[in-house]
Formats: structure tokens, sequence, C-alpha cells
């Protein structure tokens, strides 16, 4: 038997830790417990090796064996449907995200070799054996790394290109995903569910090391219109030098306690206290970003490092925001849509942003965000499975999986969301 179509579904937004539930897995297994011969088969992994983060999206489901035993089988999470002229069945499991730090590759890789999966290419041979195993991966390291991961794991990458796969993630999840989009201003968050009808065009700016800023029209319709080298590589990067925070989590925290006044030169720092109005700036506007570092006989040593990590989250939010904003203008985009894992559904990079879009804009364009914002390429690169004629994502089933109201959960850890795979006969 071959499987002709797979096809995903959400059931809800619940989460769980994929380590936790395999650990009780395999212990279920060692204690001779109910789980028997079954267990978490991972299947159909795609991989985003960007600059700075490896992004993993895979499915999980309780995979027992065979497909032909999975045909007569109704017992083990799979479910048989009619759907019009055509049977298919449903195999319930996991999707799951997770991320690497790319200069720790070799995590990743030891995750890998650690599961169990089945690549697309088992589909259509029955010598598992064999060393063909090909796995979507989009992001530069999927060049850079293609030796090392045939090498290492006998797995051979299928480049699927980085910008193909950040705009078939979001126009996917915009689309599927009930609550992915929401807007944040002033500490709220309101979320926005995008008419699909309405949804083109848009910027979709994905803010990774650097930054891509994409005009997107439609289902693979869509040109790169601009960037900048002024991304989440450079916060984290001189953030790190300037801080000596360890990790990106640490500078990110460290933020929050922070005072970006102490260290940016404010309009009223230099009009005396008062606004400019003429020019509509108040006196509370940056003027220059660490401008008063320059004026100040201080060293690095004399300002708190919260202030400094604060300074700069805005100094780099800022400057996106409005470079976003005016690439909009351009293209008379009135919704700009953020992803990447800078932003890490942080409020105080969301806010400047939001801030940043709505400033410059005069209020008519709008700063959006996403809920699964660092995984927009790998979902992508998932979802190219497709063309293979092996993972086709319905949206509107999708949609009509997650409850309304439903709680939705921070998916910029290592994560998973229950889902179920519907294969075609
Ligand atoms: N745990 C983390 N480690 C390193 N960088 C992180 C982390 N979490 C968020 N980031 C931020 O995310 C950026 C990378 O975002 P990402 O979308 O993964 O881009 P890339 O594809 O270039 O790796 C980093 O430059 C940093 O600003
Ligand atoms: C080269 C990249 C597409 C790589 O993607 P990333 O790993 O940063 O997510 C990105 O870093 C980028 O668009 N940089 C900005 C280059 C520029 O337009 O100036």
């Amino acid at each position: 038997m071959h499987r002709d179509k797979i096809e995903l579904l959400l059931d809800r937004s619940e989460t769980g830790f994929l380590v936790n539930s395999t650990e009780k897995m395999e212990k279920q297994r060692v204690n001779g417990g109910e789980f028997n011969q079954c267990s978490d088969e991972v299947q159909h992994v795609a991989l985003d090796i960007g600059g700075s983060l490896i992004k993993v999206v895979y499915f999980s489901g309780n995979d027992c064996g065979s497909f032909e035993e999975q045909e007569t089988s109704s017992s083990k999470g799979r479910l048989d449907v009619p759907n019009g002229n055509q049977n298919y069945c449903v195999l319930k499991g996991k999707l799951h995200f997770m991320k690497f730090e790319t200069r720790k590759i070799n995590d990743c890789i030891e995750f890998l070799s650690s599961k169990k999966f089945r690549c697309h290419d088992d589909l259509h041979h029955e010598d598992h054996t064999s060393d063909s195993h090909i796995v979507k991966a989009t992001g530069g390291g999927a060049f850079r790394y293609a030796d090392l991961f045939k090498e290492k794991l006998g797995i051979t990458l299928d480049k699927v290109d980085e910008m193909d796969s950040l705009v078939a993630g979001a126009n996917f999840l915009l689309k599927a995903v009930k609550c992915e989009a929401f807007t944040y201003m002033d500490d709220k968050k309101d979320y926005v569910q995008i008419d699909h009808k309405d949804l083109y065009p848009y910027l979709l700016v994905n803010i990774g090391s650097g930054v891509s800023m994409i005009k997107v029209d439609g289902d693979s319709k869509f040109e790169r219109v601009s960037g900048t080298s002024v991304g989440g590589g450079t916060f984290w990067g001189l953030g790190k030098l300037l801080t000596k925070c360890k990790s990106f989590d640490e500078l990110l925290e460290l933020s929050h306690g922070g005072n970006n006044r102490v260290i940016d030169m404010l309009v009223g720092d230099i009009y005396g206290g008062s606004d400019y109005s003429k020019i509509g700036l108040a006196s509370t506007t940056i003027a220059s970003s660490f401008g008063k570092a320059v004026s100040e006989n201080k060293e690095l040593e004399d300002y708190r490092p919260e202030d400094v990590a604060r300074s700069l989250l805005r100094m780099i939010s800022n400057n996106i925001g409005q470079i976003a904003y005016l690439n909009a203008l351009r293209f008379g985009l009135k919704r700009i849509i953020f992803g990447g894992f800078f932003i890490r559904e942080h409020a105080y990079t969301m806010d400047t942003i939001s801030v940043a879009v709505n400033f410059w804009s005069n209020g008519e364009a709008k700063a959006m965000f996403l809920r699964h914002e660092g995984f927009l390429g790998a979902l992508g690169a998932f979802m190219n499975y497709k063309r293979e004629g092996l993972a086709d994502l319905m949206s509107h089933l999708l949609v009509e999986q997650l409850p309304k109201g439903s709680i939705v959960a921070d998916l910029n850890g290592n994560d998973s969301i229950h889902c179920s795979v519907r294969i075609s006969n």
C-alpha cells in the first residue's frame, strides 16, 4: 500500500513537551506497561538551519507498525473516515517544534539520531536501510551543513528556498491557525482573525540574524523587496559584547530592568526639556540612540548593563519598525507582519516595533505578530513535502479543529501541538 496524501490537522492548542512524553513512553516500555511495541514514531522532519538557530518541525504519530497494519486497525490512534468518494484515515499525534543554536549543531544531530524517524523517501522504498533518506531543509545551513548531515546521519537535505519557505509558512499559519496573528500595543495583545480573501497583499518582515522584507501577494506569489543587516544577530552580538551576557535569554531578561533614557539622547536633552513641536517631535522621542554616551565622561563600566541592553533593544526594534514601514509605504501595504526568532513574543520588542510603525505611518499601518514567529521557514519546508504528494495540509480543517477561545500556548520554545495526519488511500 502506498500513501497518496497526508494532511495535517491540529486537534487543539494543547501543548506537551516532546522530551517528557517520549521519556514517559520509554519508561512504560521498560516497565513492560501498556505501551507494548508502540512508540511515537517521528515522521516528516523539516529543518530551517539559520545563521543563529536551527528550527526543527516534525510530526510524530502513534504509528504502530506498517501502513497495511494500520489499514485494518482502528484502535491505535487511527480512525477511518469516508471523505466523499475517497477513504482516508487519521493518524493522531503531535506536531513538534524545537530549536537548537546553530553553533551547537551537534546537539541537533544527536537529537535527530536518537529519534527513530521516517523520512518521506521511506514511503516509496520498502528498503528502509537505504541511505537515500531525504529531509526537507531550508536556510543557509541547508547548503553549509549538507555534507555534515550526510556524513553523520546518512540524510540528504532536500533544499527548499528560504524565502519560499518563509512565505509558505506565514501564509499557512495566517490561513489555518486560529489566534495566530495579533497586534500588540500598550501591553495589550489583540488576536486578529484575517479573512482569507482579504489576506493579500501584506509585508512579511522576518527578523532572524538579519532581516528580510517580503511583499506577499498570494500563495507562492511574492517579492523580497528589502532587507537590513541590522537584525537579531546585531542585538545579540552587540549585546553580548557590551553586557557580557552569556545567553540571548539573559540579555532579553536584562533589558526588562533597564532604562534607555540613561544612554539615549532624547529630543528634550537637546532642546532644554521642550518638545520640538514644529516638526512633531516630543521631548521624550529618542533623538540619538546611545547619544548620551558621547557627552558624558563615562566608560562602558559606568553604565548599568540593564540600561545598555534596553537601549540596544529599542534602537534595533525601532530601526526595523521604521524600515518596514517605509517599505510598506513604497508599495501601499497596510499590513506588516513580523516573524523571526528575534521577537520571542517579548513585550517590549513588540511594543517598540508597533509604536514605530504607528508613529511613522500616522496610525495608517499596523504591525502584527505571529504566535509561531520563529518557525515560519521550518513550517514552510515541512509543507514542501506536499510537492511529493506527501503532506497536504488542509488549512480549513485546521481552523475547525481549534476550539473557540482556546488558550493559546507560547510556542517559542521547544513545544508541541496535538494534531492528526490525514492519510488518503
Ligand atoms: N536562544 C536563542 N539563542 C540565540 N538567539 C536567539 C535565541 N532566541 C532568540 N534569538 C534571536 O533570534 C535571532 C535568530 O532568529 P531566527 O529567526 O532563528 O534567525 P536565523 O534563521 O538567522 O537563525 C538571533 O539573532 C537572536 O536575536
Ligand atoms: C541572508 C539572510 C536572508 C539569511 O537569513 P537569516 O539566517 O538571517 O534568517 C538574512 O540574514 C538577510 O536578509 N539579511 C539582510 C541582508 C540585506 O538585505 O542587507
